[in-house]
């Protein structure tokens, strides 16, 4: 018997504009707990906008969000501020503060919630979610100007999990990786999802990570999440957008990455 899935966002007649520009209008979307929800769409598809609506920096036209049960619309400060405490997020870029290290960089949001923590177990924490990220220990003390691409990446996700949220929200992390630091994010993310029980709002380009570690896929066009499924599930669709998408040349060469990964797998497991 199919058990009552748990929804711990949900998105209702969701209407956001700019000036005459209409970018979403009764749009709905309900996220489970537990699962890694990739969203997708074309340039501009407002998924961005999206996931600024359901933290509560955009305040929408129209349209109800909730997150863990509770609305995020016009909350009263102290109230948002308990919601926010139980998510982390991952900006566009890793928006890093590049006048702090990362281990400083990962303590802003533990300051802000617990300003009289002691400095001792605040460095401490702030250690083991650099390490945590798969971050040498001796990255803690550099500056964001001196790491890579992927190392970025990853001390943006230790400051997104420095209070063991219980909700990760990722705008395109694996942007700029390249296709081997893109497939080490992913299996990260998978890990992290599954140790910490993470439920995690993924928006990418990037089919890869789709295949290799969605649960379920989300569609945004015409101004709507048009489509929320299992890749499968979409592509039996018949949609114009979404064929092309996942069928197209990318698509069909992200299914033979996957199709590869399997073997190597099963290779091993063989062994
Ligand atoms: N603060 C803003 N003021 C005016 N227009 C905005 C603002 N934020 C977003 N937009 C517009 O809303 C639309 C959706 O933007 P959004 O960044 O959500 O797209 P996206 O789907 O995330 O795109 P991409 O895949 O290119 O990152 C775009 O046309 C963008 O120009």
């Amino acid at each position: 018997m199919a058990t009552k899935k748990d929804v711990i966002i949900s998105v209702r007649g969701l209407k956001n504009s700019f000036g005459d520009q209409i970018v979403h209008e009764d749009l709905d979307l309900d996220v489970y707990r537990g699962e890694i929800i990739g969203v997708v769409g074309g340039s501009g598809t407002g998924k961005s906008v999206l996931m600024r609506s359901i933290i509560g920096l955009q305040t929408p036209d129209e349209g109800e969000v909730t997150v863990f049960g509770e609305p995020t619309i016009g909350r009263e400060e102290t109230e948002a501020t308990n919601i926010r405490k139980r998510w982390g997020i991952l900006f566009q870029g890793g928006a890093l503060f590049s006048t702090l290290t990362v281990a400083e960089n990962v303590e802003v949001p533990i300051k802000e919630f617990y300003p009289d923590l002691d400095p001792v177990l605040l460095d401490e924490i702030a250690s083991y979610k650099v390490v945590m990220t798969g971050l040498p220990p001796d990255a803690g003390p550099k500056y964001p100007a001196e790491l890579s691409g992927g190392m970025k990446k990853r001390a943006g996700l230790a400051r997104a999990l420095a209070l063991d949220p219980e909700l990760l929200f990722l705008d395109e992390p694996t942007a700029g990786l390249d296709p081997i630091g893109a497939a080490a994010f992913d299996e990260l993310t998978k890990s992290l999802q599954r140790t910490m029980g993470l439920t995690v709002f993924l928006i990418t380009h990037d089919l890869d990570s789709l295949y290799a570690i969605c649960d379920r896929v989300a569609v945004l066009a015409d101004k709507k999440v048009i489509a929320v499924g299992t890749i499968d599930e979409l592509i039996a669709l018949d949609h114009p957008w979404i064929e092309e998408y996942f069928k197209g040349p990318r698509g069909r060469a992200a299914i033979a990455t996957k199709e590869a990964q399997g073997d190597v797998l099963q290779q091993a497991g063989a062994e």
